[in-house]
């Protein structure tokens, strides 16, 4: 984030980056450190984790993640290739999915979960623009354990620096409007030695 400009609400809670075809909002400690302690304990016994696959030149390779889908019923998701039924909500989940709904004022229909085991889990680069998601998705996005770094590119000015936003334990990032059509995001993998991550992102899917 070094000479990012930053805008501060009054206060001095929530941080609103001012790029260019984008409205990204970060809020630390959204939930307390107690809170997210509890939450990622639980979020990593109760999830149904799963290994999925993806096929790339005909070949077969494991996602450097574990993924699941919880949901509204009959909301499938498609993504990467890949279509997800969703589980039902958990208690955990409709406690968070309330919370952030408070401050993003709309209803998500639709939680993808990410778990990065180590270093060597990420994601990579792109944009969350599946037509399920609508012409400019609401993205909340919950994240709790290890602080990993999440980038941002803009997909046509080269000359913009790479943003560089650390998602830390108990952390809110809200990406709208037009962001999803003109930035690619991603979490890229480290070699050093760091504690597990689990990312939420709710999503409105519209069918
Ligand atoms: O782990 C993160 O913070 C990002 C996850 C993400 O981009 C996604 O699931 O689409
Ligand atoms: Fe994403």
């Amino acid at each position: 984030m070094s000479n990012q400009k930053l805008l501060f609400d009054e206060d001095n809670q929530k941080v609103v980056f001012d790029l260019p075809d984008a409205e990204i909002e970060l809020s630390n400690n959204f939930f307390s450190n107690e809170e997210s302690d509890e939450l990622f304990r639980s979020l990593i016994d109760s999830i149904k984790w799963q290994q999925d696959q993806i096929q790339f030149y005909g070949k077969t390779f494991n996602v450097p993640r574990l993924s699941a889908l919880y949901g509204d019923k009959n909301k499938p998701y498609s993504y990467s290739g890949i279509t997800m039924y969703p589980h039902e909500w958990t208690p955990d989940l409709l406690l968070i999915k309330q919370r952030i709904e408070e401050v993003a004022k709309v209803e998500f229909s639709t939680c993808l979960l990410n778990y990065y085991r180590d270093g060597m889990d990420s994601n990579d680069w792109h944009q969350d623009n599946e037509k399920e998601l609508g012409h400019n998705p609401v993205i909340a996005s919950m994240s709790f354990g290890e602080t990993r770094p999440f980038q941002l590119k803009h997909l046509h000015k080269p000359d913009l620096k790479k943003i560089d936003i650390p998602l830390s334990h108990g952390s809110f990032l809200l990406m709208q409007g037009k962001t999803q059509h003109f930035w690619k995001h991603k979490i890229p993998k480290t070699k050093k030695k760091i504690k597990p991550r689990i990312n939420l992102t709710f999503r409105i899917i519209k069918n």
